[in-house]
């Protein structure tokens, strides 16, 4: 909401030196929410609409890195519209039940400008600690376009909405560096029209990896799929309805584990036993896993009858490259053209937030990890907010989201009551 009103009477920003070396410290109104990806544009644009005033750091030079620049050209939403929709706005009518990135760009967009966000662009948080003798976030980001000058921001609000896909997942394998064709990792892939006629190695069977193969499939190209531990593979849709909203009707009345069982018996009836042809079932069930670890289930687009009719090749493990191929665990060894890593993402969290209490080590949300994802937005009481963590992707981002910037909106209201001092308008 930069340039917008301020909603009462806060101190007056005072520049200071900052303890962490950056140039000038700014006491902005409101929250500091870092990322403006769905969570970051979701919690803003709700706390709009409580009027609290807010300020947005986002690395890239524009709203939805992730979906903008990271993501192949064919992705559509695997989730039906209804389950994407971000708080207090609804897709279009016209939009298709499985929207295209694109129009989910474009929703994202109006979305952004319907709700008078404005976020700093071009700021890469680099960290950010509570000062507990101020009672303030200090968040330093650094402006590449400026030189990697470093700017400290303070709030005693800090919302963190960077995602769990904020940095690729690279597996270091033995000879990798020796391989002589091209390596990339599958938030570089955009289709498969340059692969056409290529021997390719798709590492990794997550959503990713199985719309990769299918996309150089339809491109000419033959891909070959590396498969590790296994996954679920569930149909998009069951009875003609989508497997994910019938999942959530179910879990209205039924445990987990039984409507685990009934997805796995329908997707043995309609996709055949996935074992027979290299994929093997993780143990537990396809929600409950996903709950659990964060792994989602695929929901199958196509991929599946092609690695039946063997046009995908599921290959084992990886176990080193070659200049021309890779050797894999079962001692087989393959000829490739180029190797997409499929392999995942990670949270960057810990890179910045100095924080021991919401977040584990490996940046996810502490609560999402001990099963208490109704629990994960708010830190214990020191103005630490997340939203985005709790994996269940853009519908936990929604109600996180909520639940954070009601939180939030109270404090807001109790702080500029007791705030002495002239009422300004920018909170930058
Ligand atoms: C290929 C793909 C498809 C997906 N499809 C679906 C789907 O259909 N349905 C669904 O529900 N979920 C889906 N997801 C899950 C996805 O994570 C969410 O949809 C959504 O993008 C999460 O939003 P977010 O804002 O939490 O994170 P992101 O979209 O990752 O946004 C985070 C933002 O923070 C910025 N940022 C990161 N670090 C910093 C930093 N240090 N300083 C400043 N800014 C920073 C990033 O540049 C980015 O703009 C998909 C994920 C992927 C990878
Ligand atoms: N249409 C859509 O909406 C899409 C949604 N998505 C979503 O984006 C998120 C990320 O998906 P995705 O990019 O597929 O990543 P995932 O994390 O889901 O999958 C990563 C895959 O890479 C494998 N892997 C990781 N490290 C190694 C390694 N060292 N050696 C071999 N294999 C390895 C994993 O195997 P293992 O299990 O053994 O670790 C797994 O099969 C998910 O939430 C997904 O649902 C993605 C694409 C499309
Ligand atoms: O795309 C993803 O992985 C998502 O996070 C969406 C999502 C949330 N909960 C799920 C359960 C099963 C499949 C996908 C999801």
């Amino acid at each position: 909401m930069q340039g917008q009103e301020a909603a009462g009477a806060t101190p007056t920003p005072r520049p200071e030196k900052s303890s962490a070396g950056a140039e000038c410290c700014q006491l902005v109104q409101g929250p500091i929410i870092v990322g403006a990806g769905p969570s970051g544009l979701a919690v803003a644009a709700t706390l709009s609409r409580h009027a609290v005033p807010f300020t947005v750091l986002e690395r890239s030079d524009g709203i939805a890195d992730l979906w903008t620049n990271r993501t192949y050209d064919r992705l559509r939403l695997h989730l039906p519209k209804v389950f994407c929709e971000l708080p207090h706005a609804r897709f279009p009518a016209d939009f298709p039940t499985y929207p295209s990135k694109h129009d989910f760009l474009r929703y994202l967009r109006s979305y952004a400008a319907r709700f008078g966000v404005s976020p700093l662009f071009g700021r890469t948080v680099t960290r950010a600690r509570f000062d507990a003798a101020a009672a303030l976030w200090r968040v330093t980001a650094v402006s590449a376009a400026d030189g990697g000058r470093a700017t400290e921001y303070a709030s005693p609000w800090l919302v963190v909405a960077t995602g769990e896909n904020a940095e690729v997942v690279v597996p270091r394998v033995k000879g990798m560096e020796r391989f002589d064709g091209e390596v990339l990792h599958s938030s570089a892939y955009r289709s498969g029209e340059r692969f056409k006629g290529r021997r390719v190695l798709v590492v990794g069977c997550g959503n990713s990896g199985m719309e990769m193969c299918l996309d150089l499939c339809e491109h000419g190209a033959k891909p070959f799929m590396s498969v590790r531990s296994g996954v679920h593979v569930l149909p998009r849709e069951m009875f003609g309805s989508s497997t994910f909203g019938i999942a959530m009707s179910l879990l209205k009345w039924l445990p987990i584990k039984v409507v685990d069982w009934l997805l796995l018996l329908v997707a043995r009836l309609v996709l055949g036993d996935t074992e027979k042809h290299g994929l093997r079932r993780p143990k537990l069930g396809p929600l409950e896993i996903k709950n659990i670890t964060g792994k989602s289930p695929v929901l199958d687009v196509g991929a599946w009858s092609l690695i039946k009719s063997g046009n995908i090749k599921i290959v084992p493990e990886v176990e080193s490259f070659s200049g021309n191929g890779a050797r894999f665990v079962d001692g087989n060894e393959m000829a490739f053209d180029a190797v997409i890593c499929a392999t995942g993402y990670r949270s960057n969290v810990p890179s910045w937030l100095k924080d021991g209490e919401l977040f584990t080590e490996d940046g996810k949300a502490k609560a999402q990890q001990q099963q208490q994802p109704s629990n994960q937005w708010r830190g214990p009481n020191n103005g630490l907010y997340c939203v985005g963590f709790s994996g269940r992707g853009l519908l936990g981002a929604g109600a996180d989201a909520l639940r954070a910037a009601a939180d939030i909106a109270g404090r807001w209201q109790e702080w500029v009551a007791a705030a002495p001092g002239p009422k300004i308008s920018s909170s930058v």
